[in-house]
C-alpha cells in the first residue's frame, strides 16, 4: 500500500521514503505477485504546476478532506507532525512534548500539549503539486498514490469537553483517520467519536499507533475494534517485533506483501523493503504471520466485495497472487459502501516515525474525494434532506407539496401563492458552511468554509442564513497551517478562509446568488447546512473586568470568543449586574479564561467554575399584563403585552401555534409564543417584514418579535426563587393591538421593556402560586472498565451517586452531543472477535491468542445517568477503584426536577461556597 516502496523492486538496500524521489512504475504482474511484487519502469511522472493559486474543479478527485479523530492523547498531534513533514511541508519534525508543533498552534495548546483547536492544513501527497497540479492521466492500474494528491487535513479535539467541536469538525469530513493507541485499545473516547462520525456516515481507516509502547497488543486492538466499534477489522499491517518479540522496527504489509523495515533513532525518510521471500530467510516467523494476513484480507474482502471473488478465481484460488491492486481497489469500494462493515487497519509508531508513509498513501488510496461522499445534509424550509437532491430540484418539491397539505384537525391557513422554488435554486451561486472561526492576531478574524455547491468568489455578498444578514468577502485564503495563500475564488468541495467578515460564526451557512437583492430569494434564506444542536451549558462562571474602562473591551472579546466556539454562552445578570460565561465542560471554560485572558488580552478575571442549576415552575401563572411608560434616553417609550408562563407539556410547538401567533420556538430549553390576534400578518407569505396596518409607522413585523423575544428572555434568564435561568417553560406573550400599542410611542425598546416586565410579573406570580423548584444537568455516562471492577463500579454509581444503571455493555448513543436522532447504524451488534483475524501479540499466551480476553479483564461498559454534581471530579476516583484502567464519557442527558431534601442539600453547600 505504500506508493513509494510499493512502486519499487524490493530490494535489501534502504530506501528513502520522503519528497525527493516519485517514479511512476508499471502496474504489478498480476499472475506471479507473491513472488514478484512490482516492476519499476524508468518513465518519470512530473508533477509540475505554476500556479498554487488556482482551484480546479476538475481535480477534485484528487483532493482528500479529511480528519483524525481518536481519544486523548492517542497521537493525534504527533501523526499529523509526520505527514507534514513528509508532504515535504516542514523541515523538521515538531514535537508535542517540547511545544513546537504546527498544528496545536494556540499557546493554551502548546501549554497544556493538546489539542484544543481544530486548525485546516492544506499539504500534498505524495509530493508534488497537488490537485492544483496539471492534470496528468495516471494508469488505472495504479494505485491513486503514484500521483500527487491535495490532502486538507481538519485536525479534530480529542477531549470530552470538545464534543461539540469535534462533531462540527466532523461534518465537513469526507473521511477520517481513527487512531488509536496500540496500548490502551479502542477507549470510552474512541467509540464515542466513531459513533459520531457514524452519525455522518463518513468513511474511515484505523490506525493502530505507539506499537513501541511496552504493552502495546495489536491483536488485542484489532479484536476490541471489532467487538467494540462494531466492523470487521480488515488487517492490511502487521507489526514487526525483531525476531519475534523485540523491539518494533516496521511493518509488514499485507496488501503488498513486503516487510518495511524503518532504521531505529532516523526520522523515518529510510526504509528497508523486504519480499516476502527475503522475510522468509530473515525473519521466517514475520514471514509466516503475513501470509495469514494476507488469507485473512482476501478471505474477508470476498464476503463484502464480488470483485475480489472473480480475480481470486482467476488466481487459482491463491490468495498469495491477488495483485495488490485489486486488494486496493476491492477495499476502497468497501469503505465507500459502509454497509461492508470493513475497516482497513494499519499499524505504526508515530512517534518513533515509523508507518506514516505507508498510512498517508491509505487515505490517498482508501478514502473517498468530495463527490464520492455521502450527500450532505440541508434542512430548508422545515425539511431536511440531501443538497444534491435540493440542487435537482426533488428535495423542494417535496416541501411543496408538504406545505400545502391540510394539518389535522386545524382550518387551511391562508397562503399566498408561492413561486416555483425551483427559480430560487437556480439562483443559487454557492453554497458553504463556516465550520471554524479564529481570531488570528496578525491577519484578525479567519472563518474557515467548506465550500458544497457552486464557487465562493472573492467580493462576492454572503448571505448568513443562521443571522439573516448579507456579508461581503473581501479576501479568500487557503491555509497552510499558519500560513496563507491568497485566492480568488473557493470551488465546491474544498476548504478554505474567508478574512474581513464581521459576523459569519462557526456554524453558520453562507448563500451567494444571482441578483442584486439584499435577501435571496425564498425559501434559500432558510437553508442550512448539516445543521447540529447546541447542548446546554452546564458550568458557569463570572467575568469581571479589572476596571470599569475594561468592561467595553471585555465584552467585545467575549464577543468574538462566542463568534469562535458557539457551545459558550454569556449571560448578564440583571441584578448583580455580573457577567457570566457558561459552557460545557470545566476543561472547556479553563480554555476560554486562558483564550479570553491570555491569548485575547482582555483584562478581566474569571470567577470560580460552578454547576449551572436551573429553575421551573410546577404549574402554570396567572395572565399578567404590563404596560411599560417611561422616558428612555430622552425618548417616550409606551408599550404592553400579557405574559403567562407554564411548564412543558408534550404539545409540540407547532400545536400551539395558531394563525395569530407570529413566533414558536425553543430557546435555550425554554418555549416562547408570541401572539398578535388581529395583527393580520400573512404568515404563510414569504414577506415577514411586511408592515401590519395595525403596527405604528416605522414598525416592521419582524422588529416586534424580535424585541418581544429578547424581553422574555432576558427576564428567563433569572428564576424568581433562586435566581437560575429558567428551564421547561412555556412563556406565551400576547400583544393586543388596540390595547398595547400606542403609536409612534410604541418602539421596540419600549416593547422589549414591556414584555420583560410582563414575563418576571408571571414568574413572580409563579412563585406566590404553584411555586418553583430547582433542576440539575443530569449526564448520560458510558463507563468503560474491566470484568473485575465492574462490580465496585456499578455500586459506586448506583449507592454513591445516586445514579441510575442503564444498560451494561449496550451501545447507548450519547443523546446531547449526537448530532441528529438517527439511530447509530453501527450501534446494533458487536462482532464476535473469535471470527476476525489478528495477529498474535509478543508474549500472548498461544491458547487465548484467538480468544476474547479472560474473564477477568474482559471489557465492560456500564451506561448510567448519573447528576452532573456526582460527576465532579469523577476520573480520578474511577481510576482508584479500576487499578488505572477505567475510562469514562459523558453528555448531558436533560435536566432534572430536584428533589426537596437534595435541593436544600445543595443550596446550603452553594451558600457555604462551593
Ligand atoms: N511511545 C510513543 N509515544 C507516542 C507515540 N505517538 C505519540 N506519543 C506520545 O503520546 C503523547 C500524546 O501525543 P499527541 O500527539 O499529543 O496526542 P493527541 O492525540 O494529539 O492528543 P490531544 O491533542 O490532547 O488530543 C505525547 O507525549 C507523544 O509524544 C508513539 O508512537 N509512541
Amino acid at each position: 500500500m505504500v506508493a513509494t516502496p510499493l512502486l519499487r523492486p524490493p530490494s535489501a538496500g534502504w530506501r528513502s521514503l520522503g519528497s525527493t524521489l516519485h517514479t511512476r512504475p508499471a502496474g504489478p504482474a498480476k499472475s506471479s505477485l507473491h513472488t514478484k511484487i512490482a516492476q519499476v519502469t524508468s518513465g518519470k511522472c512530473r508533477y509540475f504546476s505554476t500556479s498554487v493559486s488556482k482551484w480546479q474543479t476538475d481535480t477534485l478527485d484528487r483532493t482528500r478532506n479529511i480528519g483524525i479523530i481518536a481519544h486523548i492523547d492517542a497521537g493525534k498531534t504527533t501523526t499529523t507532525e509526520r505527514m507534514l513533514f513528509y508532504s515535504g511541508f516542514t523541515r523538521r519534525i515538531g514535537d508535542v512534548d517540547e511545544g513546537s508543533t504546527v498544528t496545536d498552534f494556540l499557546p493554551a495548546e502548546r501549554a497544556r500539549g493538546i489539542t484544543i483547536q481544530s486548525a485546516a492544513i492544506t499539504f500534498h501527497w505524495p509530493p508534488g503539486e497537488g490537485a492544483e497540479g496539471r492534470q496528468i492521466d495516471c494508469d488505472p492500474k495504479l494505485p491513486k498514490s503514484a500521483v500527487s494528491h491535495t490532502i486538507n487535513l481538519i485536525d479534530t479535539p480529542g477531549h470530552a469537553d470538545f464534543t461539540f467541536e469535534v462533531l462540527r469538525s466532523l461534518r465537513i469530513l469526507d473521511g477520517a483517520v481513527c487512531i488509536l493507541d496500540g496500548v490502551a485499545g479502542v477507549e470510552a473516547q474512541t467509540e464515542q467519536v466513531w459513533h459520531q462520525a457514524s452519525t455522518y456516515q463518513i468513511p474511515r481507516i484505523i490506525y493502530v499507533n505507539k506499537l513501541d509502547r511496552d504493552g502495546a497488543a495489536f491483536g488485542r486492538t484489532v479484536r476490541e475494534v471489532s467487538s467494540r466499534l462494531a466492523v470487521y477489522p480488515a488487517v492490511c499491517q502487521i507489526p514487526w517485533f525483531e525476531g519475534g518479540n523485540g523491539a518494533f522496527v516496521g511493518v509488514a504489509d499485507a496488501i503488498n506483501l513486503q516487510g518495511l523495515r524503518y532504521k531505529l533513532g532516523d526520522d523515518g525518510r529510510s526504509v528497508k523493503m523486504l519480499s516476502l521471500e527475503q522475510l522468509e530467510v530473515e525473519e521466517p516467523p514475520l514471514a509466516r504471520e503475513l501470509r495469514n494476513a494476507r488469507v485473512a484480507l482476501v478471505e474477508l474482502l470476498s464476503e463484502k466485495d464480488d470483485a475480489i471473488v472473480e480475480e481470486f478465481f482467476e488466481c487459482d484460488e491463491n490468495h498469495l497472487a491477488v495483485s495488490s491492486m485489486a486488494i486496493i481497489s476491492s477495499l476502497r469500494r468497501c469503505v465507500l459502501d459502509q454497509s461492508s462493515q470493513v475497516i482497513p487497519v494499519f499499524a505504526g509508531a508515530s512517534f518513533r516515525n515509523m508507518g506514516v508513509q505507508p498510512l498517508l498513501d491509505s487515505v490517498v488510496n482508501l478514502l473517498p474525494s468530495p463527490p464520492e461522499s455521502p450527500d450532505p445534509e440541508v434542512s430548508i424550509g422545515g425539511v431536511t434532506g440531501g443538497l444534491r437532491r435540493l440542487l435537482s430540484g426533488d428535495l423542494i418539491l417535496e416541501q411543496t407539496e408538504k406545505a400545502s397539505a391540510p394539518v389535522k384537525g386545524k382550518k387551511k391557513k391562508k397562503t399566498t401563492a408561492l413561486a416555483d422554488p425551483r427559480d430560487a435554486i437556480s439562483k443559487l451561486q454557492s453554497c458553504a458552511l463556516a465550520f471554524k472561526v479564529v481570531n488570528d492576531p496578525k491577519r484578525g478574524v479567519l472563518v474557515y468554509v467548506r465550500v458544497y455547491s457552486g464557487s465562493l468568489d472573492r467580493h462576492s455578498l454572503l448571505f448568513n442564513t443562521n443571522l439573516h444578514l448579507s456579508e461581503r468577502a473581501p479576501r479568500l485564503l487557503k491555509m497552510y497551517a499558519n500560513q496563507a495563500v491568497e485566492v480568488d475564488s473557493i470551488p465546491a468541495g474544498h476548504i478554505g478562509v474567508v478574512v474581513g467578515l464581521k459576523h459569519a460564526r462557526t456554524g453558520d451557512t453562507l448563500l451567494s446568488y444571482a441578483g442584486n437583492k439584499p435577501t435571496p430569494p425564498e425559501p434559500l434564506t432558510s437553508l442550512q447546512l448539516r445543521p447540529i444542536d447546541v447542548p446546554p451549558p452546564v458550568f458557569f462562571t463570572s467575568v469581571e473586568p479589572h476596571s470599569l474602562s475594561e468592561e467595553k473591551r471585555m465584552h467585545e472579546t467575549l464577543a468574538l470568543l462566542l463568534r469562535e466556539d458557539p457551545s459558550l454562552h454569556v449571560s448578564i445578570d440583571e441584578e448583580s449586574g455580573q457577567t457570566l460565561l457558561s459552557g460545557m465542560g470545566e476543561l472547556h471554560l479553563e480554555i476560554a479564561r486562558d483564550r479570553l485572558i491570555n491569548d485575547l488580552k482582555a483584562k478581566a478575571s474569571m470567577g470560580q467554575i460552578e454547576i449551572s442549576y436551573r429553575e421551573t415552575g410546577l404549574g402554570a401563572s396567572n395572565v399578567v399584563t404590563k404596560i411599560f411608560d417611561k422616558e428612555v434616553a430622552g425618548r417616550r417609550g409606551k408599550a404592553g403585552c400579557t405574559a403567562v408562563v407554564e411548564p412543558i407539556d408534550d404539545r409540540d410547538l407547532s400545536e400551539v401555534a395558531d394563525e395569530d401567533t407570529l413566533l414558536a420556538e425553543t430557546v435555550e430549553g425554554n418555549q416562547i409564543v408570541i401572539r398578535a390576534p388581529g395583527l393580520q400578518v400573512e404568515r404563510s407569505s414569504r414577506n415577514d417584514e411586511e408592515a401590519s396596518p395595525l403596527l405604528p409607522p416605522g414598525l416592521e413585523v419582524s422588529s416586534l418579535r424580535a424585541a418581544l423575544q429578547n424581553g422574555a428572555l432576558a427576564a428567563l434568564a433569572r428564576g424568581p426563587q433562586f435566581t437560575f435561568p429558567m428551564h421547561n417553560t412555556r412563556t406565551t406573550l400576547t400583544v393586543n393591538p388596540e390595547e398595547h400599542l400606542f403609536g409612534s410611542d410604541t418602539t421596540t425598546s419600549a416593547l422589549s421593556a414591556a414584555a420583560r416586565q410582563a414575563t418576571s410579573a408571571a414568574l413572580r406570580d409563579l412563585l406566590s402560586g404553584p411555586g418553583t423548584v430547582m433542576m440539575e444537568p443530569v449526564m448520560n455516562v458510558i463507563i468503560s472498565v474491566d470484568e473485575a471492577s465492574l462490580g465496585s463500579v456499578v455500586h459506586d454509581i448506583s449507592s454513591s451517586r445516586g445514579g441510575h444503571i442503564i444498560s451494561l455493555d449496550e451501545e447507548v448513543p450519547l443523546s446531547a452531543t449526537d448530532a441528529s436522532n438517527t439511530p447509530i447504524e453501527d450501534a446494533a451488534r458487536p462482532i464476535d472477535p473469535k471470527r476476525v483475524y489478528a495477529p498474535p501479540d509478543p508474549f500472548e499466551s498461544p491458547s487465548i491468542g484467538n480468544d476474547v480476553p479472560t474473564a477477568v479483564s474482559r471489557p465492560r461498559t456500564i451506561t448510567a445517568k448519573v447528576p452532573l454534581k456526582e460527576m465532579v471530579g469523577y476520573l480520578k476516583h474511577l481510576r482508584s477503584l479500576t487499578a488505572g484502567r477505567g475510562t469514562f464519557v459523558m453528555s448531558v442527558d436533560r435536566f432534572e426536577n430536584m428533589s426537596t431534601p437534595r435541593q436544600k442539600a445543595v443550596l446550603a453547600e452553594l451558600r457555604g461556597g462551593f
